[in-house]
């Protein structure tokens, strides 16, 4: 865990739903409503049952947006196969689901010597309980709030103990929380401690996305 001192809130658009005929359009666009960072979904059709797009994409974007924090949440089965291309493309952060892997120590390893962070992601199914011995080498865990595969689902507010327990045991953490996240939803996540927020269609299919995320960012700030 290499955050010090209290968490900040930082707001990530997932870009999922905007228009990817235009993306680099659509992250810009996210990034002037004040976004902190991009959550980037990767999906292979096997992990999850959708497809999306991976390291071409984002070795695309990369040069257009250099400053840019590029999290890859990387929905896919073998995810120790992606690091070091992702890596060269320009990834910033690797994460990567806990159910998906057979050696997480191993996959931490890789990570952090491709130069990238580390965040770790939990199905809705999948108990806190199993990533608590490697919480201390990962940067970030992230608390799904829908099954992961497609954007545009209700959010599970039975998932608001995951992150309780998290913010009670590390309270510097990095703790995200992604899937139906928005107006409606955004209280809840922050009275259970989430920092990290990762937010699709409330964000991108807004008529005034900065509203929205200065609206959530005010939420978060208060609670922490
Ligand atoms: O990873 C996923 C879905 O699998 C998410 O990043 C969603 O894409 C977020 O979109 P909304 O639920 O906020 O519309």
């Amino acid at each position: 865990m290499s955050c010090s001192g209290k968490p900040s809130c930082k707001i990530g658009p997932s870009i999922l739903n905007a228009d990817l005929s235009d993306l680099h359009s659509a992250c810009v666009k996210m990034m002037d409503s004040g976004a902190d960072y991009l959550h980037l979904d990767v999906m292979d059709g096997h992990f999850v049952p959708n497809l999306t797009f991976g390291h071409p994409v984002v070795k695309c974007l990369k040069p257009k947006l250099p400053d840019v924090f590029f999290d890859m949440h990387m929905m896919v089965a073998n995810p120790e196969k992606w690091v070091s291309e992702m890596a060269d493309a320009g990834a910033s952060q690797y994460t990567f689901h806990l159910e998906a892997s057979e050696d997480v120590p191993k996959l931490i390893r890789q990570i952090k010597e491709a130069g990238m962070k580390v965040g770790i992601g939990l199905k809705p199914g999948t108990a806190v309980e199993a990533v608590l011995p490697y919480v201390e080498a990962a940067d970030m865990i992230l608390i799904m709030t829908v099954e992961p595969g497609f954007g545009g689902q209700k959010f599970m507010a039975d998932m608001m103990p995951k992150v309780q327990v998290l913010r009670s045991r590390f309270p510097e953490l990095d703790i995200e929380v992604d899937g139906g996240v928005g107006p409606d939803t955004i209280q809840l996540c922050a009275e259970a401690g989430a920092n990290m927020i990762v937010s699709g269609s409330a964000v991108v299919k807004a008529a005034d996305p900065k509203a929205v995320i200065t609206n959530m960012r005010h939420v978060v700030d208060s609670a922490l």
